[in-house]
């Protein structure tokens, strides 16, 4: 989804992409039938229009013919009725298959996202992936609302049109044959550079709505440090890049259009003249000649229409582009072909060798993992420590195989991680975060995304336990409170809690904890620290601590530094080792603290 990528394909055949959108369509046959069958049948019906006003002209007009006048209008009266039915008919069905697709494409779209692995968001915005699902697929329905329908319908007029001039005057129709070239060529070579413009406004639009998406999520951030107008002015500066870009766009599309309506008329104008002359010489009937104009009329009008739709074509095409590039984004964590199953029951053994891992979008010369090698037997308790930025939580993030490593491995159950299948990997760990995640659900969904289709009993002990039921009661609607974007805010140690919840009803073999205490005040910490004493008893546990008073229950503690393992040991072997971890420990316990130490 680089830039690289987007110019490269911008390159690719002008409507192309929407081919993308076929097997979409191919699902919804009976939608697709009777959109086609009302189109035709409201072109057929403006086809034979001019037929029954060439006969009105021609034989209508005398007093011995009354009644035939009457016929006619009477059948001009039913073919309007017939029209009007058949073009509401077309219009509902082609809107509807339009919603569908959009739908369809969504719902497609946001489940192969959330299949990503998180490299893929460590290089793109979210703001401008929800951009893509939201304004690129509105782009489409519309195209496919109306454009494509005009499109068709056009096509259709215009082809059934020229046939009826070629049958009402061969060589006057010759004339227009002759014509057609000299209108369709400049349109296509102009539909190009609208197509590329358009392109470049989407996209700064689409950087645009990122920008705003960020700064509307930090508001707070922003405020405390008076960032209001920085933040609007790279805003506005954005828009207006995407109203220059836009502007653009649409003065290419007014330049086509422009073109395409004056061919198209003086081509006509011309032809009519010739027309006109052999009336006058007598050798065409002034109603033949009335048909000729009504057909060429009709083929013009469908051509002008067709330049016009097809710069809305373009846009989509432009869009479903954009689209199809988020749907072939590669899932790297993907299962084998053939995946290993991990061993039952779980024992929880970890056994991590030389493993060694860079992000791909860091910057820095070293990697974040250099060489980590590491055991943990079952129902072990190991703390990790170190300072800020050692690789504690890309351990984590390499655990729950959220990317694959460079070099080394890491094992479960004696199963290499790449052998099994992500999701069965994913389902033996519980975590809880430094950074909880509520989603706009109520608590209890909240609570049970640790294991979906939990019972409300289940879910109040996992929260009992959390220490989490005493605030979750006191709220309005308990645990069918909003909570996120659209419910209550929760306070740092309330989510903490919640993400403990989660982690008990997951009830996994392995628990991941990462800072799971750091947000709550002492005597919860205390109550919380139990919850979580019990919750550990027979399962293996890593603890990720900055305040080391948290690890000193752990039966080993590990003490990382730049992507290593440094030291290993007890808190009194590590402190009579007197090296990083004796250092950090004198810090934190505030004993024997020497100014180099503190500096350092
Ligand atoms: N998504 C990412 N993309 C690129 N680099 C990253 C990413 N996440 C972490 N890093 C880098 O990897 C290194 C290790 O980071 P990590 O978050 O694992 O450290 P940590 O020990 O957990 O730190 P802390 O205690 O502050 O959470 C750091 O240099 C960090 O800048």
């Amino acid at each position: 989804m680089s830039r690289n990528a987007k110019s490269s394909n911008g390159r690719a055949k002008q409507l192309q992409p929407l081919s993308r959108l076929l097997p979409y369509l191919k699902t919804y046959r009976g939608l697709v039938s009777g959109a086609l069958f009302f189109l035709l049948m409201a072109s057929l019906v403006t086809l034979a229009l001019p037929v029954a006003v060439r006969r009105v002209i021609d034989h209508g007009f005398s007093a011995d013919n009354a009644a035939l006048v009457n016929n006619y209008f009477m059948m001009l009266g039913l073919m309007a009725l017939a029209l009007g039915v058949a073009s509401a008919m077309r219009y509902y069905f082609v809107m509807v298959l339009g919603e569908r697709l959009v739908a369809d494409l969504r719902r497609d779209v946001f489940s192969h996202i959330v299949r990503l692995s998180p490299a893929f968001f460590d290089v793109n915005q979210s703001g401008e992936i929800v951009s893509r699902l939201t304004a690129d697929t509105v782009q489409i329905k519309s195209a496919f609302g109306a454009s494509a329908s005009i499109a068709l319908r056009n096509l259709i007029m215009g082809l059934g049109a020229l046939i009826m001039m070629i049958y009402t005057a061969p060589w006057l129709s010759v004339m227009v044959i002759f014509a057609i070239p000299v209108i369709v060529l400049p349109l296509i070579a102009f539909g190009r550079k609208v197509r590329g413009r358009s392109r470049i406004a989407q996209d700064s639009l689409a950087d645009a709505s990122a920008f705003a998406s960020e700064a509307i999520g930090a508001t707070r951030a922003l405020q405390a440090f008076n960032g209001e107008a920085m933040a609007s002015r790279q805003y506005t500066n954005s828009i207006d890049d995407a109203f220059a870009a836009s502007r653009s766009a649409t003065r290419a599309r007014a330049t086509l259009t422009a073109i395409a309506i004056t061919l198209v008329f003086c081509s006509v104008t011309a032809i009519l003249w010739v027309g006109a002359q052999s009336v006058l010489a007598g050798t065409m009937t002034g109603g033949t000649l009335g048909q000729f104009l009504l057909y060429s009329v009709l083929a013009a009008g469908a051509l002008g229409q067709l330049s016009e739709v097809w710069g809305e074509l373009s846009l989509a095409a432009g869009a479903a582009e954009r689209l199809s590039e988020l749907l072939s984004e590669p899932e790297i964590i993907t299962a084998p072909a053939t995946p290993k199953a991990l061993p039952q029951p779980a024992a929880g053994r970890i056994d991590i060798d030389r493993l060694a891992f860079c992000y791909p979008t860091s910057g820095a010369k070293a990697g974040a993992l250099n060489g980590i090698s590491l055991s943990v037997k079952s129902g072990e308790t190991v703390a990790i420590v170190g300072p800020s930025g050692a690789g504690k939580s890309t351990l984590f993030a390499l655990l729950l195989r959220f990317y694959d490593p460079v070099e080394g491995g890491i094992r479960l159950d004696g199963i290499d991680l790449r052998e099994a299948d992500p999701q069965a990997v994913r389902q033996r760990f519980a975590i809880v975060p430094q950074d909880v995640a509520i989603f706009a659900a109520s608590i209890h969904d909240n609570i049970a995304i640790g294991r979906p289709g939990a019972s409300r009993e289940d879910v109040r002990a996992a929260a009992i336990a959390a220490q989490a039921d005493g605030f979750i009661e006191k709220l309005e609607h308990g645990y069918d409170t909003l909570a996120g974007e659209r419910g209550i805010t929760l306070s740092g140690g309330q989510r903490q809690r919640i993400a403990i919840a989660r982690a008990i009803l997951r009830d996994a073999p392995i628990l991941l904890l990462d800072e799971a205490t750091s947000a709550l005040d002492a005597e919860s910490e205390t109550l919380v620290q139990q919850a979580l004493g019990q919750l550990m008893q027979g399962r293996t546990t890593l603890v990720i601590a900055h305040r080391l008073a948290t690890v000193l229950s752990a039966d080993r503690l590990i003490v990382m530094d730049e992507g290593v393992i440094v030291e290993e040991g007890t808190h009194d072997s590590l402190v009579a080792h007197n090296g990083l971890y004796a250092r950090l420990a004198r810090l934190q316990f505030n004993t024997e603290t020497t100014p180099e130490e503190l500096s350092g």
